[in-house]
């Protein structure tokens, strides 16, 4: 049985006061984690507040991304180790967003992925495929490289700890959701690569979540899919009241 997980993603769109006083808003009206995990990732000036604000609640802390070594001379970047220290749950590696503006690669994606691991956070890995990808008829094989590529050499235990998000480049931030049946298919496809890599029993484990135009309107359709575990949620996760609704899908 997968624990659902639902994270907000705040991109570059919080200082740390506001980050305090949207953690004060929803603290008391969260869900059990055991039941649904309230994730929000926010931008590496904004952790301390975050962390700060959510002690002692429901609510697990997320980087938006962090660097593949733990120290040394690597200017602006986001120590792993540190974020450990500091008491973040997940990092968040390979938004398309990085991918596209940061130039990040697949091969970067998984330096992180093993770097997270090796420092004991964990991972929401993300993938995806533009327009251009979809209406080529491409979007499973490119986002089974994605996944393939970013899971390269992780162990069986490592995956089935992962958290991986699937979310169309076409949908982020658009207003255009996948459609449930859309984002279910590449979901399984996610699934499936998993099996294929590793076993069904590590594929059972791995949780998916969708991301692209996810708000309250759309959630509960979208969590009702077997293959979706959670949602990656930009714009609908800045509000207190929208983050809300979304974590509490279920009640
Ligand atoms: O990480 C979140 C995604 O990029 C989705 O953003 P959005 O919910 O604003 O479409």
């Amino acid at each position: 049985m997968r624990t659902p997980i639902i994270a907000g993603n705040w991109k570059m769109n919080m200082n740390p006061e506001q980050t305090a006083e949207f953690v004060k808003a929803v603290k008391n009206d969260l869900p059990a984690a055991s039941k649904v995990e309230s994730v929000i990732a926010a931008p590496a000036v904004d952790l301390p507040a975050l962390l700060e604000a959510a002690k002692g609640s429901e609510l697990k802390v997320a980087a938006e991304n962090c660097y593949f070594e733990d120290e040394g001379a690597f200017t602006g970047e986001t120590s792993p180790k540190v974020l450990k220290e500091m008491g973040v749950d997940y990092v968040v590696i390979g938004h398309s967003e990085r991918r596209d503006y940061f130039h990040e690669t697949d091969e970067d994606i998984n330096k992180k992925a093993h770097a997270i691991f090796k420092n004991g956070l964990l991972p929401i890995i993300c993938c995806g495929e533009s327009l251009e990808t979809r209406e080529a008829g491409k979007a499973e094989e490119w986002v089974e490289g994605q996944v393939t590529a970013a899971l390269k050499d992780l162990s069986a235990e490592q995956v089935a700890s992962s958290v991986i998000a699937y979310e169309p480049i076409w949908a982020i931030g658009t207003g255009k959701t996948a459609s449930s049946d859309q984002a279910e298919e590449i979901c399984a496809v996610v699934r499936k690569t998993v099996a294929k890599l590793y076993n069904e029993t590590v594929a059972d484990k791995v949780r998916i979540q969708y991301g692209g135009s996810v708000k309250p309107a759309n959630v509960k359709e979208l969590m009702s899919k077997e293959n979706i575990d959670g949602g990656l949620v930009g714009g609908a996760s800045l509000v207190p009241e929208s983050y809300l609704a979304l974590v509490n899908f279920n009640k």
